[in-house]
């Protein structure tokens, strides 16, 4: 039995469409399904563990939306030993890019339906669980600034929704003032003067993309750190077309780190988000948890058998 997990609104209505689409292909294979669509980030965590509780049986829920909506069912997912398939229905799906699941409904949908899954970390701090990464300062500010934002509700009206993020990049640009950051990463401080900002990843990107930690891998049992610190408005601005290919990691003003648990402390309170949810601004301390979750996807099936990190994968329920 598979529980279908369906945040209608993700990408803008794309995962009701996306639904709509899967429901006919799971009724055409005769694969047994029960649905649950989500109302709230907030809510979704009790709705998930309650129907979790009604059987044992379950395969895997294939959660149908964006990295948030992910992030809204991990700690239901972890608690109830149920591996994780995705649809990626939202705006970014990052989680889907990381773990290489297609972004094609029908081909996600086979890799959900096949039985080989990666052991994935978690990272796990003051503010939950988080799949993808945590950012700190800059980004978490725009991310911020844009959904606070009237360009946003614009730019979605007219379909433009990436314009929003251009826009709120330049707005930031503008108004964020770097500061001294502290980053103790497995118990050693190192501090760095004018950051901008701390990204802390389990999984190569975010934002649609944006390969801000390129070495990343979820199944490692370590967590990657990138630190942008120490440079211009103008040299933060041409840092973007750097992480469509992940080059920025060669440049002066990025610094590149790796452990198991990191504390990251601004000077100033700075804003964090985890999938892209808000953190708020208090002070990070986030630690790797070595393979927490079980993620049906692809690179599991294309791996080794035998491999550590790739096994065939019955769920517990
Ligand atoms: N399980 C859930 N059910 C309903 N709404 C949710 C759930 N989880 C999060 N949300 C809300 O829905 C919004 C959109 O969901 P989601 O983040 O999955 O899609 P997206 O923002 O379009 O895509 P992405 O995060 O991949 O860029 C979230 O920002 C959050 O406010």
């Amino acid at each position: 039995m598979y529980l279908l997990i369906i945040n209608p609104a993700s990408g803008g209505g794309a995962g009701q469409r996306t639904w709509q689409t899967v429901e006919g292909l799971l009724k055409s294979r005769g694969i047994a399904h029960e649905a649950l669509f989500t109302r709230s980030l907030e809510q979704a965590e009790a709705q998930v563990l309650h129907a979790l509780a009604r059987r044992e049986d379950w395969r895997a829920a294939i959660v149908i939306g964006g990295d948030g909506t992910i992030h809204s069912v991990l700690g239901a997912l972890r608690r109830r030993g149920v591996p994780l398939a995705v649809i990626p229905a939202g705006s970014g799906n990052d989680t889907a890019r990381g773990f290489g699941i297609p972004l094609t409904i029908e081909a996600a949908l086979d890799a959900a339906l096949q039985d080989r899954c990666l052991e994935a970390d978690l990272l796990s701090g003051s503010g939950g669980l988080t799949l993808t990464a945590v950012a700190s300062g800059f980004d978490a500010q725009v991310a911020v600034n844009v959904n606070n934002s009237r360009y946003k509700r614009l730019c979605n009206a007219i379909g433009a929704g990436q314009l929003a993020y251009i826009i709120g990049i330049l707005h930031t640009l503008l108004t964020f003032k770097p500061c001294r950051v502290s980053v103790t990463l497995d118990g050693k401080e190192q501090a760095f003067e004018q950051a901008w900002l701390v990204s802390v990843c389990n999984l190569p990107s975010y934002g649609g993309g944006l390969l801000i930690c390129p070495q990343a891998e979820a199944g490692d049992g370590l967590l990657d750190v990138c630190v942008v610190h120490g440079c211009s408005r103008g040299q933060v601005l041409r840092l973007f077309p750097t992480l469509l290919k992940g080059t920025h990691v060669a440049l002066p003003f990025v610094s590149m780190l790796r452990g198991r648990s990191v504390a990251v402390h601004f000077a100033q309170p700075r804003h964090a988000i985890g999938d892209g949810e808000p953190l708020g601004t208090a002070p990070l301390a986030v630690r790797c948890e070595p393979g927490a979750l079980r993620v049906l996807t692809p690179l599991a099936a294309a791996a080794q058998v035998g491999a550590a990190e790739a096994g065939s994968c019955q769920a517990s329920g």
